[in-house]
């Protein structure tokens, strides 16, 4: 048995508890549940109760001795952060890319010219199962310790079935041995591998035919995502990838919109994607569609950075009816980086959105995305047990204090991780 553990005088505890289920748009975004001089009480990896200090004082009295008991005056506490887009599990890095890129060569440039995702795909090729696995081991150490407990993480640096396989085998290893929990995707649709160059249609068909169904019958993923852009995949092609998907049981996810406006967002909207990523160029009509749909925008500003290029209207769409969740979108080539605060901060900075929207769009529905809201993205009894400990005293101060990792303590299913 483990002790029960009390975390109390917190000076600022962000619940996002609601009352009101499924992903949060306009002004549900802005209630972040707040509780002045708040006390969770931890036992078996749950949330057992959840109140002001006062009131757990009282309904823990005979109990106070036996649990380990964690002061958090003058801090602020939240949900465990997720991560729900991620290309986490690859080999190698491509920092010679970041030099052309600041000389001013274009993103699709490099990939078109072979390098980008095809560089990637070569060298996770190359690499051995245990090679990816001590690899991504040192970035998943460091999105725990910037406050992140649960991490999307996508396929589609193989490209071909004995490669994606091996990228989703290696999420399921870390699943088992790492404290975050990975939730995979498969995403063999991320490009076109060069032996495939001018015969797309036969790629498509090798990853509906000979691809997705091992993927379900290992059951490796959970969603489909595809890279829905000009040179890449057409809207029509994605569509047919994703409902092939649908067929096998995978929810459909969209790289959509990302360098130019494609229908990505429409696309989203009709197939019932439960989320469109990127967003950067989404046109009006299909921010509605999206509304409209339940489609959530996970947005990634740090690509946008990244990239230089001009974040997604957040703002916008929020005020439109999108749910919006934000991302790292770690990976290789447009966003080498496991700072969900760092996004956080950036979503208020270059998306025009709220502190407090931000941290919505980083807990519960960055949850949501990834159809987990019944278990994390809030700190309510019953859920899992991922908290955060912050050193700061308020989600506003969180958000102001910008590229720091402010995180001091970190539990994840109510045992100390971090801190
Ligand atoms: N845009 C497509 N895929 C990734 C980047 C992959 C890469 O450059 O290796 C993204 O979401 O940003
Ligand atoms: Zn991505």
């Amino acid at each position: 048995m483990t002790r029960p553990i009390w975390i109390k005088n917190i000076h600022q505890l962000a619940t996002l508890a609601s009352n009101k289920e499924g992903p949060r748009s306009r002004e549900a975004m802005s209630k972040l549940g707040i509780i002045e001089n708040g006390s969770l009480w931890i036992e078996d990896g749950i949330i057992q109760a959840v109140g002001s200090t006062i009131v757990l004082e009282q309904q823990y009295a005979a109990r106070r001795e036996e649990a380990e008991i964690v002061d958090a005056t003058g801090h602020l506490v939240t949900p465990g952060l997720i991560d729900p887009h991620t290309h986490i599990a690859f080999g190698g890095s491509r920092e010679q890319e970041f030099e052309m890129r600041l000389e001013g060569v274009p993103y699709m440039d490099i990939m078109n010219a072979g390098g980008g995702i095809h560089a990637t795909t070569r060298m996770t090729r190359e690499c051995t199962e245990e090679e990816i696995i001590s690899q991504t081991t040192r970035r998943l150490d460091s999105f725990i310790h910037h406050g992140v407990t649960t991490v999307e993480g996508k396929s589609g640096y193989g490209m071909n079935l004995e490669s994606e396989l091996k990228q989703l085998r290696v999420m399921k290893k870390l699943q088992e041995i790492h404290v975050i929990d990975l939730v995979p995707t498969f995403m063999g649709a991320h490009a076109v591998p060069p032996e495939y160059k001018g015969r797309e249609e036969e790629y498509i068909d090798h990853l509906i035919n000979d691809m997705l169904p091992v993927v379900a019958e290992e059951k490796l993923a959970e969603f489909n995502d595809v890279f829905c852009e000009k040179d890449v995949f057409t809207p029509e092609q994605s569509e047919r990838i994703l409902e092939a998907g649908k067929r096998y049981g995978l929810i459909p996810k969209i790289h959509a919109d990302e360098i130019v406006a494609y229908g990505g967002a429409e696309l989203a909207a009709k197939v019932g994607a439960i989320s469109a990523e990127h967003l950067l160029k989404a046109s009006d009509e299909g921010i509605k569609e999206m509304a409209k749909a339940g489609t959530i925008a996970c947005l990634l500003p740090a690509t946008a950075l990244y990239l230089r290029e001009e974040a997604a209207n957040g703002r916008k769409m929020i005020d439109e009816g999108v749910a919006v969740a934000i991302s790292t979108d770690c990976n290789p080539g447009s966003s080498p980086t496991t700072s969900m605060p760092l996004v956080m901060n950036l979503a208020c900075i270059s998306m025009r959105m709220t502190p407090a929207e931000a941290l919505t769009a980083a807990t519960y529905n960055a949850a949501c995305a990834i159809n987990r809201q019944d278990r994390i993205g809030s700190l309510e009894v019953g859920k899992q047990a991922d908290v955060v400990l912050w050193d700061v005293k308020s989600y506003q101060e969180l958000q102001y204090l910008f590229g720091v990792n402010h995180t001091k303590a970190v539990w994840k299913k109510g045992v100390k991780v971090v801190g």
